[in-house]
């Protein structure tokens, strides 16, 4: 047997959602560029999940779809009231999704029509939970869903309480956009093979979402925002980055398993990034991301990846750094639901080999003997 470490360069599964060829990343064949341009993010939920751009009556439908699930159920609420304040909102949202399954009717119909139907459940629901759980934590009530207002501005009021303002909501949805989905990034492999058993897509989703709270994926955006609060001031920037790189440890944001030229998301970020700093008069964010990108790519010739310019970009929408990867899973949930539609209508159970290193033909010793 041949161990590829990590299943680097392995093709595990075939997909129609989304690719990356030559470094150029597409949903459903379209360039992420265009979308990020012109698109919006319900449009963007669409086109993953019917496989084409959704007419104007299709959109209308799942913004109101969107709007009528929003609610969660009394008894995922009470959890949430029940919870520590401190405890990390990723276990809190991987827990609540799991509940959320149990007060779902259809949870263990694998029915293409019910597994559209929950995914829009979880996608409507998902902004719910965490922004309630914030709000509770912080000793706020929470908000309810306001219908008629859009994904991403909806997530911004239910946070704040208040109308957030266009800029805000224009950034955000853009972000939302770059994040929906990855080919098969750790978590959606994870809800893959989930799904690959036949288990329910709340089963798969919450897979992805333990998946993705990882420091090596997308647990990596509120670890940029740790390393900037901890550099602190542009002057320290260098001597920390080179002390991080003679310790042998890894910078957060930088290094891809399958960009080495880059992250096509990245510059749209960092574009972001500038554009909020200037808006907001508070440079010192970008100007530092600026810092540790050049000093990173000329140390070890490594880019940042989509988690590196996001950190700064959520702290200037004013939104905490421990729901940067909730966040992020809000987005993706759109990408994970259709990859585990597509793995029902094509399913083979995902099952690969070990090679075993261990020592062999070792005896059984009775306990008293050890
Ligand atoms: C949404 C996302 O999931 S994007 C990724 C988010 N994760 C991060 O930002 C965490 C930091 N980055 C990393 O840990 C890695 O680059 C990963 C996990 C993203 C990809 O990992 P792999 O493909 O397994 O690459 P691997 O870890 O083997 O790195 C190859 C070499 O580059 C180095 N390297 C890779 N990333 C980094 C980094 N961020 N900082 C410093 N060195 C790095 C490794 O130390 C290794 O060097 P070596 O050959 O001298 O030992
Ligand atoms: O594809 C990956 O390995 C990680 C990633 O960038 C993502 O999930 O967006």
């Amino acid at each position: 047997m041949t161990v590829a470490k990590g299943l680097e360069g392995v093709v595990a599964v075939t997909s129609e959602v989304s690719s990356i060829i030559d470094g150029v990343l597409t949903y459903r064949g379209i360039n992420i560029d265009e979308l990020a341009e012109k698109a919006g993010f319900e449009e963007v939920i669409l086109l993953l999940w019917n496989g084409r751009l959704p007419k104007r009556e299709e959109l209308e439908q799942l913004q109101k779809d969107l709007d009528e699930n929003a609610s969660i159920p009394e008894q995922v609420l009470n959890a949430l009231k029940e919870y520590p304040k401190d405890v990390h909102p990723m276990a809190v949202l991987r827990t609540a999704v799991s509940q959320l399954a149990v007060y779902d009717p259809e949870a263990d119909d694998n029915s293409a029509e019910a597994n559209r139907r929950k995914a829009i459940r979880l996608t409507a629901k998902i902004p719910t939970i965490i922004t309630s759980f914030y709000r509770l934590r912080s000793g706020l009530e929470p908000v309810a869903p306001r219908p008629g207002q859009g994904f991403a501005r909806n997530f911004l009021y239910m946070l704040n309480g208040k109308d957030p303002e266009e800029v805000a909501v224009k950034a955000f949805d853009k972000a939302l956009i770059l994040h929906a989905d990855h080919e098969l990034n750790a978590s959606t492999f994870a809800a893959r093979v989930t799904t690959a058993t036949l288990s329910d897509m709340y089963s798969a989703i919450t897979s992805a979402i333990g998946t993705l709270k990882g420091p090596l994926h997308g647990g990596a955006n509120e670890r940029v925002m740790a390393m900037l609060k901890e550099i602190g001031t542009m002057d320290r920037v260098e001597s920390y980055i080179q002390e991080k790189l003679d310790r042998k440890e890894k910078i957060m944001g930088f290094g891809h398993r399958v960009y080495k030229d880059g992250d096509p998301r990245a510059k749209h970020l960092r574009e972001m990034s500038r554009q909020l700093a200037e808006l907001t008069g508070d440079t010192k964010w970008y100007e530092m991301s600026r810092k540790i990108e050049a000093l990173v790519e000329e140390k070890k010739g490594l880019k940042p990846n989509v988690d590196f310019y996001s950190a700064s970009v959520y702290n200037y929408l004013g939104i905490p750094s421990d729901l940067f990867t909730p966040i992020f899973a809000m987005s993706r949930v759109t990408g994970w639901t259709a990859h585990v539609m597509e793995q029902y209508a094509n399913n083979r159970l995902i099952r690969p080999r070990a090679e075993y290193v261990g020592p062999k033909n070792q005896p059984y010793v009775p306990i008293d003997q050890r």
